[in-house]
């Protein structure tokens, strides 16, 4: 048996790390992917003994007896239920952090622990012991604020979820979930996303899980219908970082100087709210006057974002670089590096955005645009 799965990147517009502390925030779904292939094999085949996870994109293959991960893993499997997303407690962090060193990944890649031990974590959560082949491949940077992470857990546990169901009706192409399974599939990414993140605010999972564009706060998700244009540019600095670090050090800053950071996470709300009224504003204000309030609050947005502490000399000259051409630009995501969104307002000539481009390219960074709003996860029989 077979079944792929997809989940997409997303973008944060407005209100990241300000929402992992109750603040309103702004995402939407780009059109790039994390896939996921998951093969069980026949209780005849050879390998009917071994989970093997492959990371196709950098050659790597991990792999594990079941033997082993019985006696490692020390949890009932006939307690788990795939229906009831639970959290993964701090001594089966351990247990699986042993088998994950075991696998001697290599030093260069060791920023992938976290990510194979949130898949033992989701897989024999969900599956239990059970043999199988999992491939993945990846069209988003890894660690670079374009949520590979939510995307990672969300498209892995979408195919176990999809494998163990009793329902699998043979489509052609991809087929998106029903709303009671994307529930389902968001609380176990959400608890994937704990392993990475820390301290997740569940933004990330549930945009990539839903799709689309979402306004999100505590937990309380809002879908927006775009009625205007939207273009982002978004350029990879390629400076790498880790989200789950990122987070902590906001916390850490918060706690230090409660008062003022409140004020700070309070101006992000209204940033996300303001931004999320102007994009779903029907009325007859023209598209241009709403660039210019949008390309404001991104300024702002990256303004409170720098005073917590989340900033980087990259982006700064990200900003720098498009300033000169009248381009407000923001880091997205949780910063320290990774990637930042420029606004395209729909009369930029593309003579500028080209030379914008060769300019961020000249001193090293990647630029791309992509599709906003998409699919969320999606699986194929
Ligand atoms: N396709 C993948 N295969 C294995 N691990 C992955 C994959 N994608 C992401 N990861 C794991 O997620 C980590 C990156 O997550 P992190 O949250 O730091 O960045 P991000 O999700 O890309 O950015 P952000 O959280 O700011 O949107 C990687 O170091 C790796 O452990
Ligand atoms: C930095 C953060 O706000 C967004 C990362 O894409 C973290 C989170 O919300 O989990
Ligand atoms: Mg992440």
């Amino acid at each position: 048996m077979e079944v792929k799965s997809r989940a997409p990147g997303k973008i944060i517009l407005a209100g990241e790390h300000a929402v992992v502390h109750g603040s309103t925030a702004v995402a939407a779904a780009i059109d790039l992917y994390t896939y996921v292939t998951l093969r069980l094999p026949l209780q005849s085949a050879e390998n009917n003994d071994r989970l093997t996870l492959q990371l196709k994109d950098i050659s790597l293959e991990f792999s594990w007896s079941l033997a082993r991960l019985k006696e490692a893993i020390r949890y009932d499997s006939s307690t788990l239920c795939r229906s009831t997303p639970t959290s993964c407690s701090a001594e089966t962090l351990k247990s699986i952090a042993v088998l994950v060193e075991e696998q001697n990944i290599p030093e260069a890649k060791i920023w992938l622990t976290s990510g194979i031990s949130t898949f033992l974590w989701l897989y024999t959560s969900i599956l239990g012991f059970n043999p199988a082949t999992v491939v993945i491949t990846s069209e988003l940077p890894f660690g670079s604020g374009l949520g590979s992470s939510a995307a990672f857990c969300v498209a892995l546990t979408a195919a176990l979820l999809a494998s163990s169901s009793s329902d699998k009706t043979h489509c052609d192409g991809w087929s998106s979930l029903d709303e009671t399974n994307l529930e389902l599939l968001n609380k176990w990414a959400f608890e994937g996303e704990k392993i990475l993140h820390g301290k997740p605010s569940g933004i990330d999972n549930t945009v990539s899980a839903y799709g689309s564009m979402i306004k999100f706060c505590s937990g309380e998700i809002t879908r927006l219908q775009s009625n205007m244009p939207l273009r982002m540019l978004i350029t990879n600095t390629r400076v790498g970082r880790n989200t789950k670090a990122l987070v902590s050090g906001v916390t850490e800053r918060a706690a230090r100087h409660r008062d003022a950071m409140n004020s700070v996470f309070n101006a992000v709300d209204s940033i996300s709210k303001e931004l999320a009224a102007i994009i779903q504003s029907k009325d007859e204000t023209p598209v241009t006057e709403k660039e210019e309030s949008i390309k404001e609050l991104m300024e702002m947005n990256q303004g409170l974002l720098q005073s917590m502490g989340v900033s980087h000399t990259s982006i700064d000259t990200v900003i720098r670089t498009t300033v000169k051409h009248k381009l407000a630009s923001k880091l997205t995501g949780a910063g320290g590096g990774g990637c930042v969104l420029t606004l395209l307002p729909t009369l930029v000539l593309g003579t500028v955005v080209d030379k914008v481009v060769e300019e961020l390219e000249a001193i090293g960074f990647q630029c791309f645009t992509a599709s906003i709003g998409g699919n969320g996860a999606q699986i194929c029989f």
